[in-house]
């Protein structure tokens, strides 16, 4: 029953807010649209319509405007104009009292909270939709007096969510059967991605891992500072970290007048999130000014605090060669090379002609180099090329949606902070001498280092394995194959006999010498 009234409470907010020509632009069925009609007597339709659609996922409440916002990354699917409407999308919710919050603690580690702290703020600094942030001190005597910041999750979500989400889906079923761009909105997987990132938000522990293993990343590059961890405090539903002291990045004269170096702040921001996706392939992927911070204590001073770590991203090595490798096809205006290498990633199908595909780059690409290169947002090109692949029916990599979206906050962030950032200057010596790494003997290096235990396994064993393969393929390969086989064996045995021992007699030989010499020399 009270899912019916909640299909009705959605089916009039979308009546009211004249979306219906939106979702059921191809339905044209007279019922529908007389019900339509007297839903919206003295409605107001003259906002633009992506202003109406944020309107009315304000007014469906918080885990809609949570899927409003997720939805407003997908530049790939939405018009500019929705997506930039959906972007402003912010969950205004008051915090949850402070009683279910400490409830919430005493259930999660089994004991009384002041077992637990020494100190408990009963105001919370920070309430979203799905958790909120109290101080506090904890009081193991391991951490003795150690500050923290405590993240607990809204109670019940759980049940609310599962209800919203089922209502999502039959919704988008409509969607799709009913609107005339339904089949390429994909509503559908669109709902299924939003359910996977709502179940991860819901489990702090999740985030807890996240945090610590970009701590451990971060750490030697001495840019950025990410909050311990305190395992033993840490569940699914609440979170135990460092507290962090640091001024929010957006008070940028306050910056200034502590004396911190906002031009170099803006640098060193763009080396943190290339060094995350290019070295670690591992990367913040929320980072918005909410979430960062700048240190002014003396020993830490100048460098970024980052916090909230629910959404990360993560690249494949193969998709991170094909990025830096797009980047500098791309800085190079090669967009043949563009193009051959989003059909080599597969990420275009396999039979798209290369030379449709790189004039259809080139028209995206070549205005933005009628501008200084200071004034490319590679977030903006990455982002017309999204939009020109769909096109080209490209199934666009939730990975690289993800790194689309947070390119443009850096970029975004970035130029905040100093107008005159080149962010191409500034990530090109990074990226080129990654490459540079990926190819040259270093890596090769490397990874023999690597494969080294695995070789170590295997050597002994194969003489063993060859015999066993011989053995078995006795039974399907013919005398004089096996002959040939055995001769080929006999053969590789003694080119490795020599090799080594040519080499044992070259160490020898080099070793002789240099007694030799010395022995000259003393
Ligand atoms: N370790 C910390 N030290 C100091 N302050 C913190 C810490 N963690 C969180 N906060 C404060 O709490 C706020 C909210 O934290 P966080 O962003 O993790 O919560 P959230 O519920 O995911 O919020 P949102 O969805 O709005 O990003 C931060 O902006 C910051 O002010």
């Amino acid at each position: 029953m009270r899912r019916l009234f909640r299909g009705v409470f959605i089916l009039w907010v979308v009546l009211r807010h004249g979306l219906d020509e939106l979702v059921l632009s191809s339905f044209r069925h007279p019922g529908i649209r007389l019900v339509s009609r007297v839903v919206s007597i003295g409605r107001n339709l003259n906002a633009p319509r992506g202003q109406r659609l944020r309107e009315a996922l304000e007014r469906l409440g918080p885990i809609f405007v949570k899927f409003g916002q997720v939805l407003s990354t997908r530049r790939d699917l939405l018009p500019p104009d929705i997506a930039d409407e959906l972007a402003r999308l912010q969950d205004r919710v008051p915090a949850f009292p402070t009683p279910v919050a400490i409830a919430t603690i005493e259930r999660a580690f089994g004991k009384r909270l002041d077992e637990v702290f020494e100190r408990f703020d009963q105001v919370p600094v920070a309430s979203a939709s799905i958790a909120q942030v109290h101080f506090a001190t904890l009081k193991d005597p391991r951490y003795a007096g150690r500050e923290v910041a405590v993240k607990v999750l809204r109670p019940n979500m759980l049940p609310v969510i599962e209800k919203d989400l089922s209502l999502m889906r039959m919704m988008a079923g409509w969607v799709e059967t009913l609107s005339a761009d339904g089949k390429r909105l994909k509503p559908r997987q669109v709902v299924a991605e939003f359910d996977k990132y709502l179940h991860d938000e819901l489990d702090l522990l999740r985030e807890a891992s996240n945090a610590a293993q970009l701590r451990r990343n971060m750490t030697g590059l001495d840019l950025v500072m990410i909050p311990e961890m305190f395992w033993d405090y840490c569940r699914t539903e609440v979170m135990v970290m460092e507290r962090m002291y640091g001024v929010p990045i957006n008070r940028v004269d306050e910056l200034r007048d502590r004396g911190v170096d906002i031009a170099k702040l803006a640098r060193d921001g763009v080396t943190i999130f290339f060094t995350q996706v290019f070295r670690d392939g591992f990367f913040h992927a929320d980072m918005h000014p909410g979430n960062i911070q700048v240190s002014v204590a003396p020993e830490t001073f100048g460098r970024y605090i980052s916090l909230d770590f629910g959404i990360v991203g993560t690249l494949t090595e193969f998709d991170k060669e094909y990025l830096a490798q797009n980047f500098t096809a791309f800085f190079r205006r090669d967009y043949k090379r563009v193009a051959e290498l989003h059909i080599e990633s597969g990420w275009v199908p396999p039979e798209t002609r290369v030379d449709e595909l790189e004039s259809a780059i080139r028209a995206v690409c070549e205005p933005y180099f009628d501008r200084p290169l200071k004034e490319i947002s590679l977030g903006m090109v990455l982002m017309r090329l999204f939009q020109t692949s769909r096109r080209f029916h490209v199934e666009i990599q939730p990975q690289l949606v993800l790194l689309q979206k947070t390119l443009l906050n850096i970029e975004g962030l970035g130029r905040d902070l100093d107008p005159e950032l080149d962010l191409w200057n500034t990530a090109k010596p990074f990226l080129e001498r990654w490459m540079a790494e990926q190819i040259g003997p270093q890596r090769l290096l490397q990874q023999l280092k690597a494969e080294a235990p695995q070789y170590a396994k295997l050597l002994p064993a194969l003489p063993r394995l060859l015999h066993d393969a011989l053995a078995q393929q006795r039974s399907r390969v013919s005398d004089q194959q096996l002959e040939l086989l055995l001769a080929e064996q006999r053969r590789t045995n003694r080119l490795l006999q020599g090799i080594i021992y040519g080499g044992i007699g070259f160490l020898l030989g080099l070793i002789v010498t240099q007694v030799l010499v010395r022995i000259r020399l003393w």
